[in-house]
């Protein structure tokens, strides 16, 4: 009877649901105006729902109820009782690899097309690794930290006394599970940054000197900039972006870090700056452009579904907008880090190739930093000298 009720909250919450607002924040309000839903229900309820989105577009026709046994199917690697309930037989074989269990569910639904997850097919990177790229869809990214140079010892020390699943990768990174209550194990936030993986590794493109002058023009609240200021404290930094209110969240977050002497602007990079900007000259500017965030769609899969293909090209000419309105303030011989968290070709190689043809700029390197077989996010860097 238990997963009768939990198919229909389900199916409330589904139709509740805007599409255009984000799954998480949706998801809380109705947890609030629901307060009769126990934390276990409402963990289910969450979990239901978003395996449901992970499935993209695959058998799109079907009923919701079918679509979702297929999704607890494919996203569980352990049984559970809800699928134990509506197909007792799958959640006997929850354990076997992803491979198999498409298999299994395509004896039963020939229709199942494993490309149909992910509608865009056509426009992914060529680096993309496309069927792995497909299964990771029904995997939930894990959760990452970034350790501050020097808390490395005092971070390890709480955590092997804690009561918490996490795996070391390196010195500076670990991954815990998603939903891991972080701010519980390590309330001391100025130690350490939530930050993904692939993420981190972006900053291995940055390399500054001592003394530099950089500016983090699309900087959002700060993520890329504490990573560079934590490798180089003694940078001069100018961050700046179009909304303010992500600025302040940023003047938080470096408060935390013990952040003080930096410039912050707010400014709008598709217009001409210039009379603000006219004075600057940097040895290094990180674009950390606004995109189709489609990297990182493994966290959010609701995105699969709202997506809208003319939304590549969008972003495409504002991504070269910016890149236009930036590159005059760069040094020649200095680079521009150019980032995404896309797996579009129109957004990463296209782009970079395009931006090199019409400015004075030259590939030094470039990569797709592929998370998606790892539990993390995949994003894109290119590190671009002014010639
Ligand atoms: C991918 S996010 C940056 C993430 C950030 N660097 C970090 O690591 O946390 C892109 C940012 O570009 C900003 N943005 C979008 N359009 C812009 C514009 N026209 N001018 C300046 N910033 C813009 C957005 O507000 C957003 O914060």
């Amino acid at each position: 009877m238990k997963a009768i009720h939990q198919l229909s909250t389900f199916q409330n919450i589904l139709s509740q649901y805007p599409q255009e607002e984000p799954l998480n924040r949706f998801l809380a309000v109705y947890y609030k105006q629901n307060k009769q839903m126990g934390s276990r229900d409402r963990k289910i309820a969450s979990r239901l729902v978003y395996n449901y989105f992970r499935l993209g577009n695959i058998l799109s026709d079907l009923p919701k109820e079918d679509r979702l046994t297929i999704a607890e199917f494919l996203c569980n690697s352990i049984p559970n009782s809800f699928l134990a309930h509506f197909n007792s037989e799958w959640n006997a074989k929850t354990e076997l690899p992803l491979k198999e269990k498409v298999e299994i569910i395509k004896t039963e639904y020939p229709g199942f097309n494993l490309a149909d997850v992910f509608p865009f097919h056509q426009h992914l990177s060529p680096e993309v690794d496309q069927e792995e790229f497909y299964l990771s869809s029904f995997i939930q990214p894990d959760l990452f930290i970034r350790i501050k140079k020097g808390e490395e010892k005092q971070i390890q020390k709480v955590l092997a006394s804690a009561d918490v699943n996490y795996t070391l990768i390196d010195q500076q990174t670990i991954a815990f599970l998603n939903g891991t209550k972080l701010e519980e194990i390590l309330p001391d936030k100025g130690n350490y940054e939530i930050q993904d993986l692939s993420s981190q590794k972006v900053g291995e493109y940055f390399m500054p000197d001592k003394w530099d002058k950089w500016w983090d023009c699309c900087a959002a609240s700060g993520g890329k900039s504490l990573m560079l200021h934590d490798q180089q404290p003694d940078i001069k930094l100018l961050v700046s972006d179009n909304r303010e209110s992500i600025l302040e969240n940023l003047q938080h977050r470096f408060a935390l870090a013990g952040i003080r002497g930096y410039q912050r602007k707010v400014l709008d990079l598709t217009q001409n700056n210039n009379q603000v900007l006219h004075d600057y000259a940097f040895d290094g500017i990180i674009l950390d452009a606004p995109c189709s965030g489609s990297g990182t769609w493994g966290r959010t899969p609701e995105m699969i579904a709202q997506f809208a293909e003319y939304k590549i090209k969008f972003y495409s000419e504002l991504q070269f907008k910016i890149a236009a309105n930036v590159i005059p303030y760069l040094k020649v011989g200095k680079p521009l880090i150019y980032i995404t968290c896309s797996v579009f070709k129109e957004e990463n190689e296209e782009k970079v190739a395009k931006l090199c043809k019409e400015f004075d700029l030259e590939i030094e390197s470039e990569k797709l930093i592929k998370g998606y077989h790892i539990k993390a996010d995949t994003l894109f860097v290119a590190r671009l000298i002014k010639k």
